[in-house]
């Protein structure tokens, strides 16, 4: 997978060259391109923002430092043997990233992101690039940052750790919170490892028994009961899932 990260403040993207995301990057799983979009500016002050047509507060980047870059992005991706890039534009108006959207994702080969500063990009960025490729607008959550790159680094993260091999067990997926199939809208329930007993605190004894089947199943109540209290809106979408199961069954 290649990704390419325009933005204005590089340094910001820094932790991609460490853990997981440094490491599939050593490996040569990941190839990652900051560009910093100050330098597709002409001006002395090296503008990338103005004031926003209709009046009202803060600054919207503009059109051309994001074009001149784009333009050169996708001609060197493309160039060094890139295919199918879809285009990521962090903001809080956009569809929810999800274990759902981060599996589509990981199964792109080339990823750009455009993470925005300010009150946002002009809309005819996202127009013009969307005639070319997919542009997906995806939320990380309903609170509003400073800018797009902390979503950036949250998005690369929960994408890399799905490329094959980058995780060194496998079977770790199966288990994750939402991952799709059984843990489909469940949030993951405790863990725990040795001591066996630390601060008078012992563990379950269903984890020491070896009964395979008894340890799953208490597994999955402990996660139906983490869900209940903590998302039980996905508990609904859980039951609605069932009944629409049993009812194509029957
Ligand atoms: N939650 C989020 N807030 C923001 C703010 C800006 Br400015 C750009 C992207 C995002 S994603």
């Amino acid at each position: 997978m290649r990704l390419d990260v325009v933005t204005i403040f590089p340094e910001y993207l820094e932790p991609l060259n460490v853990s997981l995301v440094g490491k599939a990057r050593a490996r040569g799983q990941l190839g990652v391109h900051v560009h910093d979009l100050r330098q597709w500016t002409y001006d002395r002050h090296n503008t990338v923002d103005d004031t926003p047509y209709g009046g009202g507060p803060g600054m919207v980047m503009k059109t051309d430092p994001w074009g001149d870059c784009l333009d050169q992005v996708l001609a060197d991706g493309y160039d060094s043997g890139a295919h199918g890039p879809v285009m990521v534009v962090p903001t809080p108006s956009g569809r929810p990233f999800t274990q759902e959207l981060a599996v589509e994702l990981a199964a792109q080969p080339w990823l750009i992101f455009t993470p925005a500063r300010y009150e946002g990009i002009d809309r005819r960025v996202m127009d013009e690039y969307a005639t070319r490729i997919p542009v997906h607008e995806v939320s990380i959550g309903d609170y509003v940052l400073a800018g797009g790159e902390a979503a950036v680094l949250v998005i690369t993260e929960a994408v890399a750790r799905l490329l094959p091999g980058v995780l060194g067990n496998a079977e770790s997926h199966r288990d994750d919170s939402f991952a799709p199939g059984e843990m489909a809208n469940l949030l993951e329930g405790p863990v725990y490892t040795k001591p066996p007993v630390w601060r008078g605190r012992a563990i379950p004894d269903v984890l020491l028994s070896g009964h395979h089947g008894k340890i799953a199943r208490w597994r999955r109540d402990e996660a139906l009961r983490r869900t209940a209290a903590n998302r039980p809106d996905l508990l609904e979408r859980t039951e609605a899932s069932a009944f629409d199961k049993k009812d194509r069954e029957t």
